[in-house]
């Protein structure tokens, strides 16, 4: 039971008792650190109620509770404010309760529980994944394993953009120019081929509009003209006619697209539970148009396309199918949500990662959505980020502005081996070791310093800070975390029954309060998609421990009840970070 809902009940009992009034709404906030107490009662409001003055009514309730509630051991009043210090025996006790809880904090799903889809990622199969991928796989991610530890199931979904003229393009330029390069023969991870020839054609396609442009054309005719592009136009009619060997193509140039991604996702250490693909699902809201007509919520035009009329709603007019009856965006996120309920019907609400330059997109789908009648529709969420950029100069990518994630993730390997090495560590360690180490450091400073910010905020990467083993970042907290497993091992005794400690100095309370919050912040993560009050939280409980390590001895203490209890205390911190590190996708060392 939490501190406030063991007051709760004694202080409407104190004020019946004392008043012979009931309150509806008791007001609680921590302690002011200028203060000495552990949780505050606001005074002011019960003066609407109550005839006193604050301090008398501070100090009336106060006694109350001293005298009649075991876990408050004495209190203050300072204004209108009633500080509660809350007995040592609490927390020793909640502590005991805690300590060999392996998954404290995390909320089992019940299995009548509605399921959340999470869907992240989704790129387009033209490209390689890149800097802003890294944030939404980052995100998407780490917001799904929050919602799963707030006590929910979750699906981890994408929907992959797989067709389209901008896939025709890197398929023509291959055909053109690949003289039948394939990953194997060129060594290239899939996507970075199919890139390659991505921008290969667009190489291709500028020169033409030069030529063009040249001879005489404007440039808006030179755009339309370039023979290449009418050549990719005329591919994507082949393959929408059903041509086959466009298809056979297309089907070997995604597969290694599907393979580079899939490396990358590994090494980034993120995952899915089902895939969708845009080529299966472009037809799907069509179905949905003529429902929407018949319940009068879209109309059709004298052309034949179909709108929705939002301006009652501050938005504008949205069109949801072609005057030629071709599906728009819109029209088929409605039929893959859709879809995704019926894949899953146990879904009740779904989490979209995707950048802000989306965001009237969303704002328009889950609009219609809800139109349409559908009781999940009311559960949607537009997980919306800001950008991503590095400062110039600071990591040069292949095609100049955008910067690959495996390149990142490579070059964040690459910064920590050199922080390290200056710091003259780990000189005990074999390659291999080393290596995982590096890329389990260079990962988290990565993860850490994206996922601690707002999403909505934009973040200017930098590599250097972001490895710095003093500041808030990932660094900082694993070399916490592994200097903790670094006194466990030395410990090297039997520390698992609860310590017989009656007393708690200040920074072993402090701790223990800290940890206490734990599942609050796990839900309050969930609840508002933040993986950054994950961070902060995780950061706060290091400055914590951090201090309590500074002012008291663990391993050289003498009495032995104190040192096994600061042991344990230690421990659970650790365990601590690593919970919260795995809800932002961050791995800890247990050297570091
Ligand atoms: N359900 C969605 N619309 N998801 C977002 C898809 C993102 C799209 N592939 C893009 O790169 O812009």
């Amino acid at each position: 039971m939490s501190l406030q809902q063991i007051l709760t009940p004694s202080i409407h009992k104190a004020v019946q008792t004392l008043f012979d009034v009931s309150l509806d709404k008791i007001e609680f906030q921590a302690t002011r650190k200028e203060f000495e107490g552990d949780i505050t009662l606001v005074i002011f409001p019960l003066l609407k109620v109550i005839k006193s003055n604050p301090v008398e009514l501070g100090n009336k309730i106060g006694t109350y509770l001293v005298e009649n509630v075991a876990e408050v051991a004495r209190f203050n009043v300072v204004s209108g404010f009633l500080n509660i210090v809350i007995a040592d025996a609490y927390y020793l006790n909640f502590f005991n309760g805690i300590k060999d809880d392996t998954c404290y904090g995390f909320v089992t799903p019940s299995p009548d529980a509605k399921a959340v889809m999470v869907e992240y990622s989704s790129p387009n199969t033209n490209k390689p994944l890149h800097l802003g991928h890294v944030r939404n796989n980052l995100l998407g991610y780490s917001v799904a394993e929050i919602i799963k530890a707030s006590g929910k199931k979750v699906y981890k979904t994408q929907i992959i953009n797989d067709r389209g003229i901008h896939i025709c393009k890197s398929m023509l330029a291959w055909q053109k120019f690949g003289n039948g390069a394939t990953p194997e023969s060129t060594g290239l991870k899939g996507d970075k081929l199919v890139g390659n020839y991505y921008v290969a054609f667009d190489k291709a396609y500028k020169e033409e509009i030069n030529q063009l442009m040249a001879e005489g054309k404007t440039e808006e005719e030179a755009k339309k003209q370039a023979p290449i592009l009418l050549e990719a136009q005329e591919m994507l009619l082949k393959w929408e006619s059903g041509d086959k060997e466009v298809i056979a193509l297309w089907k070997v140039m995604n597969q290694w697209v599907y393979n580079g991604f899939a490396t990358t996702y590994k090494n980034m250490g993120v995952d899915f539970d089902s895939y969708y693909y845009e080529s299966n699902t472009y037809l799907l809201g069509k179905d949905v148009v003529q429902v929407g007509l018949d319940k009068g919520i879209f109309e059709r035009d004298p052309d034949g396309s179909v709108w929705i009329d939002l301006t009652d709603e501050g938005l504008d007019r949205k069109i949801v199918l072609r005057s030629d009856g071709t599906a728009v965006y819109m029209t088929q996120d409605i039929g893959t949500a859709i879809q995704r309920v019926k894949d899953m019907p146990d879904v009740g609400g779904m989490v979209y990662t995707v950048g802000n330059e989306q965001d009237y997109h969303f704002k328009v789908l889950f609009l219609i959505l809800k139109k349409l009648g559908f009781d999940w529709a009311s559960s949607l969420y537009h997980l919306s980020y800001g950008m991503v950029d590095l400062p110039s100069g600071k990591m040069k990518s292949r095609e100049g502005t955008v910067v690959d994630a495996d390149d990142l993730m490579h070059e964040m390997a690459a910064t920590a081996q050199k922080i390290a090495e200056d710091l003259g560590k780990l000189d005990e360690y074999s390659a291999e070791e080393k290596a995982a180490l590096y890329s389990t450091i260079g990962l988290g400073a990565l993860k850490y310093y994206i996922l601690k910010v707002d999403p909505k905020k934009r973040i200017l990467f930098n590599p250097e800070e972001s490895v710095d083993f003093a500041g808030n970042t990932g660094p900082f907290i694993q070399y916490t975390y592994a200097r903790i497993q670094s006194i466990i091992r030395k410990a090297a005794f039997d520390f698992s029954a609860p310590s017989a400690l009656n007393e708690l100095n200040e920074k072993e309370k402090e701790l223990i309060k800290q940890l206490e919050l734990f599942p609050e912040v796990i839900q309050n993560g969930a609840q508002y998609h933040s993986p950054a009050l994950i961070a902060n939280y995780t950061y706060e409980l290091v400055r914590e421990y951090n201090s309590f390590y500074q002012a008291v001895s663990i391993l050289g203490e003498e009495d032995q009840q104190k040192k096994i209890f600061r042991v344990q205390l230690s421990k659970k911190v650790a365990d601590t970070i690593a919970a919260a590190f795995s809800l932002l996708g961050i791995n800890v060392p247990e050297r570091m």
